[in-house]
């Protein structure tokens, strides 16, 4: 078996499984978000008629998507997820934390556990070595009941990624190409491996960028074999229970696809298609209104650092905005502590609240007509981030810093 077959096996406590297959797995964690939390209780509790959740310590909800609550049905929301969870005394509720996964990453997840989430980036936890995937309000309820689902043992693509990034190109340009290449459907309900020394060189936060964006070619789950680094990171936030590395010798991919990193030029997806992409030399030069640095894609410690040194002593240009979202509190903090937020405001950002932010385009930073966004989210569906008349770009941390300076986009290797 491969990686992800072997991670399958021992939840679904078996011997072997093969691609394609149906089995019945047991979760470690079932995540849960406030835009679609109400609905998982409300098929919970009227149309299963659920009593007692499986185990208070499991379900773990994060409010992130609407916080604080900007309207009266986000507010009822929260509300409804609230009081849920005091009647099931569930232990692990966040609100205003963070953005989902980056909480699940900083307090929960372990290697070679499988997790299920009400939220399609759920995929991202493959960055330290867990299986982890998003699924529908009802599946997400019905695992409530006795912390099991379904899966079809899914086929595997290997991508290989050699060489060395140069400077001012980051994982996000190279998820940026993984994606254009793998195309939107590309690989629908396939999981995806990610190995070689461009990976191995990558920090968490930036393994964490390259998962997360797997499920934007439709795949299943993400996988990166947990190293050193897995290991110091998790220690550093407390957690040192051993793990196993999986051991899979034989294992079986559907496809082995090699990439050289090192003569990469930043990436830009275009408007309204995560894989509409091209160089960042085609498009050069294009006029923006708003630049955002957040979301789960890009909103970690280290994505604001590059753009801070970037920022540094320079003003955003005149008639755009910056809004800035770390994507938990741990990140805000430790900005704070660098003296990074303030360089941000110095440049004339705004900085708001952990959470999806701009990104689900609910709370603040929205676009109006005609308008157009270059972000480090990993969406820009028609209408995303307020009107439908409105354009959204997706770039690394580095290109909308640089861009925001200048308020086209611009190659930030003319910096760097
Ligand atoms: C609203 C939520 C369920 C959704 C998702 O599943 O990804 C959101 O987080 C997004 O990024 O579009
Ligand atoms: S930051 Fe964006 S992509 Fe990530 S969970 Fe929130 S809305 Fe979804």
């Amino acid at each position: 078996m491969n990686e992800i077959e072997s991670i399958i096996a021992k939840h679904a406590a078996v011997e072997r499984v093969v691609p394609g297959e149906i089995v019945e797995v047991t979760v470690d964690f079932v995540m849960t978000n406030d835009a679609t939390t109400a609905l998982n209780i409300s098929i919970f509790e009227d149309t299963l008629e659920g009593d007692t959740i499986w185990d208070n310590e499991k379900l773990i909800m994060v409010m992130d998507h609407y916080t604080p609550s900007n309207t009266v049905a986000a507010a009822n929301t929260h509300k409804i997820m609230r009081d849920f969870a005091k009647k099931q005394a569930v232990k692990y509720v966040y609100d205003g934390v963070g953005i989902c996964h980056q909480v699940m990453l900083e307090e929960h997840i372990m290697p070679g556990q499988l997790i299920i989430g009400a939220d399609s980036h759920t995929c991202s936890y493959g960055a330290i070595g867990a299986l982890s995937t998003g699924m529908g309000s009802t599946d997400i309820a019905v695992s409530w009941l006795d912390g099991k689902t379904w899966l079809k043992v899914p086929e595997t693509i290997k991508i290989i990624l050699d060489g060395k990034a140069s400077n001012g190109v980051y994982s996000k340009d190279i998820t940026l190409k993984v994606i254009s290449d793998l195309t939107a459907k590309g690989a629908t309900y396939k999981a995806i491996v990610f190995e070689g020394e461009a990976v191995s060189a990558m920090s968490i936060a930036e393994r964490m960028t390259l998962c997360n964006m797997v499920i934007e070619a439709g795949g299943k789950f993400a996988y990166i074999k947990p190293d050193e680094k897995v290991k110091q990171y998790l220690n550093s936030r407390g957690r040192n229970d051993a793990f196993e590395l999986d051991v899979c010798e034989g294992g079986q991919y559907e496809r082995i696809i090699r990439y050289d990193i090192s003569n990469l030029e930043p990436q830009i997806a275009c408007p309204h298609f995560v894989d509409n992409i091209c160089g960042i030399s085609e498009v050069l030069g294009l006029e923006m209104d708003e630049f955002f640095i957040g979301a789960c894609t890009n909103g970690r410690y280290e994505d604001l650092k590059v753009a801070a040194d970037i920022l540094k002593g320079k003003k955003i240009a005149p008639q755009t905005r910056l809004i800035v979202t770390p994507a938990s509190r741990e990140i805000y903090k430790q900005a704070a502590r660098d003296g990074l937020l303030e360089i941000f405001m110095d440049s004339g950002a705004m900085i708001c609240n952990p959470g999806c932010s701009t990104c689900f385009g609910a709370t603040e930073g929205l676009l109006g007509d005609g308008e157009r966004l270059l972000t480090t989210a990993n969406r820009n569906f028609i209408g995303r981030v307020g009107s439908k008349d409105s354009y959204i770009y997706l770039a690394s941390p580095a290109v909308v810093a640089v861009s925001a300076i200048t308020g086209k986009i611009t190659d930030p290797r003319e910096v760097l």
